[in-house]
């Protein structure tokens, strides 16, 4: 068995959101590591999606939202004023539910982000990057020829892919999906779903999933949530065949959601 602590990245504990009065995640404590694929699930509303953007701060985005606790990223407090917001969510990258590649080309979309930050001295350490990233997102063979054509003009599962190609550009450490498939065909969700087998591993990766199957074939871990709290938090595999909440039970055979 691998030294688990070995391979943590980032921890929450005690957790609260609040959209002004209303709390919307209630004391959420859970460990996202490496080696795992960590899925969040549960019904409509439960809180998956604003437990997920607490991790890289998106929360900061909706005036009236707060969040209470802790979450470190290798043993340092995110929330902490002297964390740089703009690094931080280059290290936790995300990719969300539509698409939202850039209105520019395949290259810029993914040079981007190295560019902000500094990354590439030169041009060719840029050319390097993007088709570093636009190889580990699966996409260079189907992109290679017109990188200077528009992102928007590449089909939804492409623009996805993209679109994680541009978040593993500047080499992040965390990568979070926010149902990234709900908006694809099955062929290019199937292609997604691969994908994020291969880049387990190579960066911690949790993705909010309302689908359970899909939550069952790419984690290794699952955080079962039900109005606003985490009911459940174990291997996908016990979860999916034993799970010891009855609430969790319920979900899992359909019963609600
Ligand atoms: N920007 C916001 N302002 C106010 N309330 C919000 C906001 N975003 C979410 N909420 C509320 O917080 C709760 C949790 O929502 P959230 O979107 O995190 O759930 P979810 O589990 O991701 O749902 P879904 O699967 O439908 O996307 C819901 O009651 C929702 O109405």
């Amino acid at each position: 068995m691998e030294n688990m602590t070995e391979t943590l990245k980032m921890t929450a504990r005690d957790v609260s959101v609040f959209y002004g009065a209303k709390q919307a995640i209630k004391s959420v404590s859970i460990d996202i590591d490496m080696a795992n694929v960590t899925a969040f699930i549960g019904p409509s509303g439960c809180g998956k999606s604003t437990f997920l953007r607490t991790l890289n701060r998106m929360n900061d985005t909706i005036s009236g939202a707060r969040v209470e606790g802790r979450i470190e990223l290798d043993g340092e407090d995110i929330y902490a004023s002297s964390m740089d917001v703009v690094q931080l969510r280059a290290r936790v990258g995300m990719v969300f539910q539509k698409p939202n590649p850039f209105p520019k080309s395949i290259y810029e979309n993914v040079a981007y982000g190295p560019r902000i930050h500094g990354l590439a001295p030169a041009k060719a350490d840029l050319d390097r990057m993007v088709e570093s990233a636009l190889r580990k997102a699966g996409l260079w063979d189907e992109v290679k020829d017109r990188l200077n054509e528009s992102g928007t003009a590449l089909s939804g599962g492409q623009q996805q892919r993209l679109c994680i190609a541009r978040a593993i550009a500047v080499d992040p450490e965390v990568v979070l999906m926010d149902e990234p498939c709900s908006a694809l065909d099955p062929i290019a969700t199937a292609k997604i779903e691969e994908l994020i087998h291969e880049l387990r591993g190579r960066y911690a990766i949790a993705i909010v999933t309302h689908n359970m199957q899909q939550a069952a074939r790419v984690s290794q871990k699952t955080a079962f949530f039900h109005l606003g709290t985490l009911v459940e938090y174990g291997d996908t595999s016990e979860i999916f065949t034993n799970p010891r909440e009855e609430r969790t039970k319920d979900y899992i055979t359909g019963r609600y959601g």
